[in-house]
């Protein structure tokens, strides 16, 4: 088994290059995707029992009214992917792979919402280019042919309060469980601590999963999250349900990011996975706001992708950045930008915004921009008591 594993390692590190393995290798992929959605959409993990002895095929498929014969061969193929196992007597059992994304409910919601929202856009960007060609307007994406709408994403949810709901359930998802953007990443590339009692705002902070986590891990910070009126109303509920003393330095704020700012002179601004959202006339315009508002001593803290140049990076890493890159191109008409991207949005959209450190722990798929207006390059150089994590202006912490 580990064999296998340690095979399965290497084709995704090391391209083939031989046409015939490589044409096999996608369209395996494929297969392997496709069942994927099947077992996902007959609802059929939740009906494989926890016992050693596994399920019969027949048993599941009676219970899921689907053939017997289909699901032993979509189950099959599956296991090729490492997901799913049968037991010598060719009953069908989880593994610990299928058993975690099946019973984990953030997991089991990725894999849902990659099944049903993040894969079918794909195929989306083919009408759209075909329809809107070169166009750059955020309601002219694969995401307004999928939806047959003419409202951008957000603007969508909002007429849809099912799929914010299950937006925000995969915002949450990302959060906590995905290893390359959980939180916990924001944690180590920053001082917090040093802060002491400090005002941070979480801009577009959704229902609040990265305030409270900063909250229960440094007692000195206040914070407040800030977003439209659907998450910020989630996020009041989930604030109810926390113990007072945390929830009573945590605030929220319903507020529009492209309207002026209305904390000034906080301690922190933070952007997390908010500006590769937009195109960059948009992305100035959030900054913009956050500048005006900023005082000397505060930090703008973007916590979203810095693409590498084609092949600097591992394949895996590169090849996880540029998946993201298209998804907001699908969604969104944006991208996620390199570290020159970065540096001319701030510059336009305040001529005093510099990038102070840009720093990507280890793990994680997001680096954390720490800017801040040019004034406020003391003698210390700004890095906020960090200085042995410090990097040169634009240089990628790998
Ligand atoms: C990709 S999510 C990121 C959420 C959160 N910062 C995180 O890291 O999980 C983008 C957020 O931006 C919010 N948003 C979109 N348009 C907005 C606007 N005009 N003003 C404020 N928030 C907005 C969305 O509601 C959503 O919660």
């Amino acid at each position: 088994m580990a064999i296998e594993n340690q095979a399965r390692e290497d084709t995704l590190e090391q391209p083939v290059h031989d046409p015939s393995g490589f044409l096999t290798g996608i369209l395996v992929q494929q297969q392997q995707y496709a069942t994927l959605r099947w077992l996902c959409h007959f609802d059929i993990l939740p009906k494989i029992t926890q016992s050693r002895d596994g399920i019969s095929y027949g048993e599941v498929a009676q219970q899921a009214g689907v053939p017997e014969t289909t699901l032993r061969s979509i189950a099959r193929m599956a296991m090729t992917s490492g997901f799913l196992a049968e037991t010598p007597e060719g009953r069908l059992i989880h593994n610990a792979l299928s058993r975690t994304i099946s019973e984990d409910r953030h997991l089991n919601h990725w894999f849902r919402y990659i099944v049903e929202q993040t894969v079918p856009l794909m195929d989306c960007l083919i009408p759209a280019v075909e329809k809107w060609g070169n166009s750059k307007a955020s309601t002219h994406t694969a995401y307004n042919v999928m939806r047959n709408t003419n409202l951008p994403f957000f603007g969508f949810l909002k007429s849809r309060p099912d799929l914010r709901a299950d937006f925000d359930l995969y915002m949450e998802s990302q959060a906590v469980m995905h290893s390359g953007t959980r939180i916990d990443h924001l944690l180590q590339v920053f001082d917090w601590a040093a802060l002491g009692d400090a005002l941070v705002v979480d801009v577009g902070g959704n229902a609040g999963a990265t305030s409270i986590t900063l909250a229960k891990a440094f007692p000195a910070l206040r914070l407040i999250i800030q977003d439209l009126e659907e998450p910020i109303e989630s996020a009041r509920s989930k604030l109810s349900e926390l113990a007072v003393d945390l929830s009573k330095r945590i605030e929220t704020q319903e507020h529009d990011f492209f309207s002026p700012q209305p904390v000034q002179g906080a301690d922190v601004y933070l952007l997390r996975m908010i500006l590769h959202d937009w195109k960059d006339a948009e992305a100035v315009k959030i900054l913009e706001r956050l500048a005006a508002a900023a005082s000397p001593k505060s930090r703008i803290l973007i916590m979203d992708m810095v693409l590498p140049r084609p092949g600097t990076g591992t394949r895996r890493l590169e090849a996880a950045l540029r998946q993201k890159d298209l998804a907001m191109l699908h969604a969104f008409n944006a991208k996620e930008r390199e570290v020159e991207d970065w540096q001319r949005v701030l510059e336009q959209a305040d001529g005093r915004l510099e990038i102070k450190t840009i720093r990507r722990p280890d793990g994680s798929q997001h680096s954390v921009i720490e800017a801040g207006l040019r004034e406020a390059t003391g003698t210390d150089g700004g890095s906020n008591g960090v200085s042995e994590h410090h990097e040169e202006t634009g240089t990628l912490v790998s």
